[in-house]
């Protein structure tokens, strides 16, 4: 999907992150009855076994007190990683700890016969799905979905499971194809300074926070060799370029240019030492993201050569002289405003740097053309309007930048689809978001985040329930929120929170925020997830979503979702001479709005349609879920504070998760792919058939069969499923051993 924006960054001043906001209980717990409290201080008592519990399915009883002390021992014993049945727990250290990652602990991880019998790890989590492609059981395809609020670890432990997959795909014997494994997992793990360097930006809650989503998807070919990756992104942040929160920063790649540049670059990109950038905030702040000669190695390992990088250096360089550019109110209405004092200047070097004619680039800044019947009239633009036009031009051609670098990766890690078959993905998506003012950002955001809720759900809660009662399995439910309403509120149909504000865009009027807030009531008022406060003054609307409610006004919402790029900006950069700012806005390969009309496409439907096919991708997948926590809010090393765990372990269900995980068969293979994969034990006759051992367990009417296999090598990934269980599975077993 494209970089649809939204200025996630223009409302956080002061934000509170949802950690502080959720006070409902999404899932229905138990009330605490005597007999429970006293379950659970029977349970902590004794406190140095606490961290012991490696399975949280294990603790007794599963509450959100037991959970949360079982997790604070283990993370004051060190031991980051907590199995909740079908999930990963990780918590975040907030500082490097030594061999937690390294190549031994890979092999060790990966040559294990047992991986799920080590302690709890994020290779536990990579290996499985590693096997589950080798096992070739349906579906092979793997999804590997992290998630977690910013600063919890997401990214990290992405890239900590493309260099486990880097590292164990690439360790084959197989030498022929070694020199390409080599170079693809390079450059595969070569895209991650590039995209943190243009995606990532120093936040209050993290230093390295991602503003996009992703997912990345390594290509395995038949002997489960890394042959290629691609990547999809999801709406950057890139409104951060023009306007960066209090005490935030704008995106890595400015820092790391003013801070790394040669005297040489410095002169080309007139960029002298010393001088302030309206849109650098912060740059005494040190951080280790400032790596500039990181990123130019990646770059030239990924095939970006010199003279594409000075492209798109100058195209940066450009942006940030553009950011100086102020204008000053023109006594006349009729005459377009002036520039500031100085602000000439840094148009000049603007438009030299983003070869553009400087008085074309002026105009296009203070002049709007009207259609009037056939004629064009220019009308100047009010001082608000020609700083709205200025930022929107740093944006626009941010966003198209980015969108080609992610191309560009893609075209140099992508294996031909003739020689891969099998994909691991790797989703690292933004978490819940609840600010003090939440816009549009921050609706498809929490919007994105019901949809993987909704997943969740489907797969291991909903699933798993739904199959015990058709099943006939005697089981105790427990109690889930299905968030469906949810969505039909955001995304239904005929009527929703999007299809109306769709139509708002749509209609060729300034939106009047007060009118829209009526017709959104009258509208959907139906839907018990949507209510308004009658003191607020300020319209508004809030919607009850399984992590909370999230109050969202209304004002701007719907200029957000037209992102309107005015027609003059994009002309006149088709005309620049810099050769990749031409090709950005020519190439009808490139998401140009212009070429393409996208601007009529607006940004809840691009990103609705985008989630939409994430989505499929994922329903097509065996997933896997890490849940990362924050354990402090000041990311300090090694410092749990309950209450801002708490939050989060409800914000994603979970205690409900392991109280299924624990009451259910974690593991199940479909009877057919179960025969098709281990048919072949059928050929070592009998049980007692030399190295094979079998033990059948019957439950009547429906059966579990733990086999415990110690044949050949081959048979080694069956220790990965201890149980299995399928209807008529008795009678086709026996009828195959002739019992
Ligand atoms: N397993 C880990 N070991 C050591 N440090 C870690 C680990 N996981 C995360 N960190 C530290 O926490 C910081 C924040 O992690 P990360 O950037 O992965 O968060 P995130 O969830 O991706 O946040 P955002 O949503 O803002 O992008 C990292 O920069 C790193 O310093």
């Amino acid at each position: 999907m494209s970089s649809a924006d939204d200025s996630r960054a223009g409302h956080r001043n002061g934000g509170a992150s949802v950690k502080g906001f959720i006070q409902k209980v999404r899932f229905s717990h138990p009330p605490l009855n005597d007999s429970l409290e006293e379950e659970i201080q029977t349970f902590l008592i004794d406190e140095d076994q606490l961290h012991t519990f490696d399975d949280l399915t294990k603790v007794n009883p599963v509450t959100p007190t037991t959970v949360l002390k079982c997790l604070k021992a283990r993370y004051s014993m060190r031991v980051f990683y907590t199995h909740a049945g079908c999930t990963l727990v990780a918590l975040n250290p907030f500082q490097p700890i030594p061999d937690l990652y390294s190549l031994d602990v890979m092999n060790e991880y990966h040559c294990a016969p047992q991986p799920q019998e080590f302690k709890p790890h994020i290779f536990i989590v990579a290996e499985e799905a590693y096997r589950n492609v080798q096992g070739q059981l349906e579906p092979v395809n793997q999804s590997l979905v992290v998630s977690g609020e910013s600063g919890a670890g997401k990214t990290w432990t992405s890239r900590c499971l493309m260099k486990y997959y880097a590292t164990v795909a690439a360790s084959s014997s197989v030498m022929k194809s070694q020199d390409t494994v080599e170079r693809i997992e390079r450059r595969v793990l070569d895209s991650n300074p590039i995209m943190e360097a243009f995606g990532n930006a120093c936040t209050l809650r993290n230093n390295n926070s991602s503003r996009f989503g992703k997912y990345i998807q390594l290509q395995l070919d038949r002997c489960q060799l890394l042959v290629g990756a691609s990547v999809q992104t999801y709406l950057l942040e890139k409104t951060r370029v023009a306007c960066q929160p209090a005490n935030e920063r704008n995106f890595h790649i400015f820092y790391q240019m003013m801070k790394g540049a040669t005297d040489e670059q410095r002169k080309e990109w007139k960029m002298p030492h010393g001088q302030h950038y309206a849109w650098l905030p912060n740059t005494e702040k040190i951080i280790e993201e400032d790596c500039f000669y990181e990123t130019l190695d990646a770059m030239v390992n990924l095939g970006i050569n010199t003279e594409r990088q000075r492209e798109i250096f100058r195209i940066l360089a450009g942006i940030l002289q553009l950011g100086n550019v102020d204008f000053s109110t023109s006594t006349d209405e009729s005459k377009p405003c002036n520039l500031k004092e100085q602000s000439e200047d840094f148009l000049q070097r603007a438009a030299e740097l983003l070869c553009v004619p400087s008085e074309e680039l002026q105009t296009c800044l203070c002049v709007r053309t009207l259609k009037a019947g056939k004629q064009n009239v220019l009308k100047p633009c009010s001082q608000t309007e020609c700083s709205m036009r200025r930022d929107c031009l740093a944006k626009v051609i941010y966003a198209q930048l980015f969108e080609w670098l992610v191309t560009f990766i893609n075209n140099s890690m992508c294996a031909d689809s003739s020689t891969w078959y099998n994909f691991i993905g790797v989703l690292d998506v933004y978490g819940f978001e609840c600010f003090q003012i939440n816009n549009l950002e921050q609706l498809c955001i929490n919007y994105a985040n019901e949809k993987l809720q909704q997943h969740f759900v489907a797969h291991y809660l909903r699933a798993q329930q739904d199959e015990y009662v058709s099943e006939g399995l005697q089981w105790s439910f427990v109690k889930y929120q299905d968030n469906q309403s949810c969505l039909d509120l955001i995304e239904g149909s005929p009527v929703s929170v999007f299809s109306l504000l769709n139509e708002e865009s749509r209609l060729n009027r300034a939106s009047d925020a007060k009118t829209f807030r009526v017709r959104l009531e009258k509208e959907l008022s139906g839907n018990t997830n949507i209510s308004w406060d009658k003191f607020r003054q300020v319209p508004h609307f809030t919607v009850a979503h399984y992590a909370g409610k999230v109050v969202y006004q209304i004002e701007g919402m719907v200029e957000k979702n037209k992102d309107p790029v005015p027609p003059e900006l994009i002309n006149l950069l088709q005309k620049s001479n810099n050769p990749l700012l031409h090709q950005l806005f020519n190439d009808k390969t490139t998401q140009n709005p212009a070429a393409k009309g996208l601007s009529k496409i607006t940004v809840v439907s691009k990103f609705k349609n985008s989630l939409e096919s994430l989505m499929r991708i994922l329903h097509s997948t065996t997933p896997h879920y890490t849940r990362c926590i924050k354990p402090n809010p000041d990311c300090k090393p090694l410092t749990f504070t309950k209450e801002e765990v708490i939050v989060q372990l409800e914000a994603c269900g979970i205690v409900e998760t392991i109280h299924i995980s624990a009451a259910g068969f974690p593991i199940r293979i479909p009877f057919k792919s179960f025969m098709q994969r281990y048919g072949l034990i059928t050929k070592y006759s009998r049980f007692k058939s030399e190295g094979v051992c079998v033990g059948l367990v019957v439950y009547s009417p429906f059966l579990s069969l733990a086999l415990f296999v110690n044949v050949t090598l081959s048979l080694l990934s069956l220790g990965l499923f201890n149980l299995v269980y399928a209807k008529d599975f008795l009678t086709q077993f026996t009828s195959l051993y002739e019992m």
